[in-house]
């Protein structure tokens, strides 16, 4: 007997380094929602990501039977769909998360399928999926990081006002680079991008195999220069990235890493803030690091990650310069835009309040996520079946949700997942000011 499909889920919270302390940390307090025998969270412990999904590092369980969320459908197949089930097998095609961030992650990629199975085989320890990672960042609270190659031209300036980012790449090296990419100024060209991208790996790698007592060296000369200089600092810095803004972000990863290699990818990479609603999307063999802020994260189900710097964790420097794509674009472009979801009726009390779903689509089919903001009390939102497994968690406010005769009540850190074709309903429960936020992370292919 197929079970009602809307069921309420028990996830786990991973304590990593950079995570935000006990109940700062918005994974933490989200995980504590959900009554839990073993988790009690520690006011001096960092708790990085909540999981929610199948994945067997820390799967989440239906907290009625304490069963595994992957026992559960491995048992009724019908709770993913046919079509997701015949691609995927019996795990979620996604895993989905809230990453509390208090310090910089790694400088990291997570490998494209044909390496990752690669790395998968040769290293499971470090590698231990067989499937590639592309990620979509959704921001819950203000949120920095580090996302993708600046335009090269953003680089050469750095390299030509940044002495001690000069002294590690190599003079011979910065000068050719800056050469190349004032000579192909204006070229769209695909000979021209490859010659760029040929530059910019060459001025990466250049970077990246210094030596740790160089970069110490380095790392001290940058961190006076940015300390005495302020808004001096990089010639002022760029457009999109002032000078004052590079030095403070210097003096600060700095504290938090002192004498790291990622100081100075920092001027290689497109510094980008998102503020609550506001997303990105990084594709896998993206260089990228998030800095700080809490986010909704969705992911292909895969935990391999590729670091270089700004961590305790293993490192693979030569296989992140070899796998990168070089992509190189202003931060507009690697933000995504989300559009209004058609497949939803608003009731009246909820189009009155300005309540609105935002889905999120990126261009992969292993997932997708809807933003419900229900305002004030009564606000109603009746959702299409989905042809596919959903994860709803509550970022914030209070009401209900319902799946065919099964009503269950929602708080701020409650996760339920939802099996497929099943018309879902959200309800705000609240005062006129107040918001009842929802994320659903969804499969349709
Ligand atoms: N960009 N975000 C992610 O990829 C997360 O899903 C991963 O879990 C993070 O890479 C974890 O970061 P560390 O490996 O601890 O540095
Ligand atoms: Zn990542």
């Amino acid at each position: 007997m197929l079970p009602n499909p809307l069921i309420r889920l028990q996830c786990g919270v991973n304590s990593y380094d950079w995570g935000k302390i006990g109940s700062e940390s918005a994974a933490a307090r989200f995980a504590a929602a959900t009554p839990s025998e073993t988790l009690s969270i520690q006011s001096d412990k960092p708790y990085a990501e909540l999981w929610m999904g199948t994945h067997p590092s820390n799967p989440s369980k239906d907290l009625a039977t304490g069963r595994t969320l992957l026992e559960l459908v491995e048992g009724n197949r019908m709770l993913l769909a046919p079509s997701v089930q015949a691609k995927y097998g019996s795990k979620l095609p996604f895993l989905f998360k809230v990453l509390s961030i208090n310090k910089a992650l790694s400088i990291q990629a997570h490998p494209n399928k044909k390496l990752a199975e690669q790395l998968h085989a040769r290293d499971p320890k470090n590698y231990p999926d067989d499937n590639h990672k592309p990620e979509m960042a959704i921001a819950i609270t203000n949120f920095e990081g580090l996302c993708g190659f600046r335009p090269l031209g953003e680089i050469a300036h750095f390299l030509s006002s940044v002495p001690a980012l000069r002294e590690l790449v190599g003079e011979d090296e910065g000068k050719s680079f800056i050469a190349t990419v004032r000579g192909q100024e204006g070229d769209e060209s695909s000979e021209s991008t490859t010659q760029n991208k040929r530059a910019l790996q060459s001025a990466f790698a250049a970077l990246m195999k210094s030596s740790q007592e160089d970069v110490a060296k380095a790392a001290k000369a940058l961190v006076a220069d940015a300390e005495k200089r302020g808004e001096e600092f990089a010639d002022g810095g760029i457009e999109s990235t002032s000078g004052a803004t590079m030095s403070e972000l210097v003096v600060r990863l700095n504290q938090q890493f002192p004498d790291d290699i990622g100081l100075f990818v920092l001027f290689f990479l497109n510094y980008v803030q998102l503020t609550p609603g506001e997303a990105m999307f990084l594709q896998a063999d993206d260089i990228h690091a998030y800095i700080s802020g809490d986010i909704i994260e969705c992911m292909a189900a895969s935990d391999n990650v590729v670091r270089a710097g700004f961590t305790p964790k293993f490192k693979d420097v030569q296989r992140l310069v070899d796998l990168l794509t070089y992509n190189y674009a202003p931060i507009e472009e690697q933000k995504m835009t989300p559009t209004e979801y058609p497949y939803v009726v608003l009731n009246r009390a909820a189009y009155s309040s300005g309540s609105h779903v935002l889905l999120y689509d990126p261009p992969i089919e292993e997932f997708s996520v809807l933003r419900t903001v229900l305002k004030g009390n009564a606000a109603k939102a009746t959702f299409d079946p989905v042809d596919g497994p959903s994860i709803v968690i509550c970022t914030g406010g209070k009401g209900k949700i319902s799946v065919g005769p099964k009503v269950e009540e929602v708080k701020e850190g409650y996760v339920f997942f939802v099996g497929s074709t099943a018309e879902l309903i959200l309800e705000s429960e609240g005062g006129p000011d107040d918001e009842f936020t929802t994320f659903k992370a969804f499969c349709e292919i």
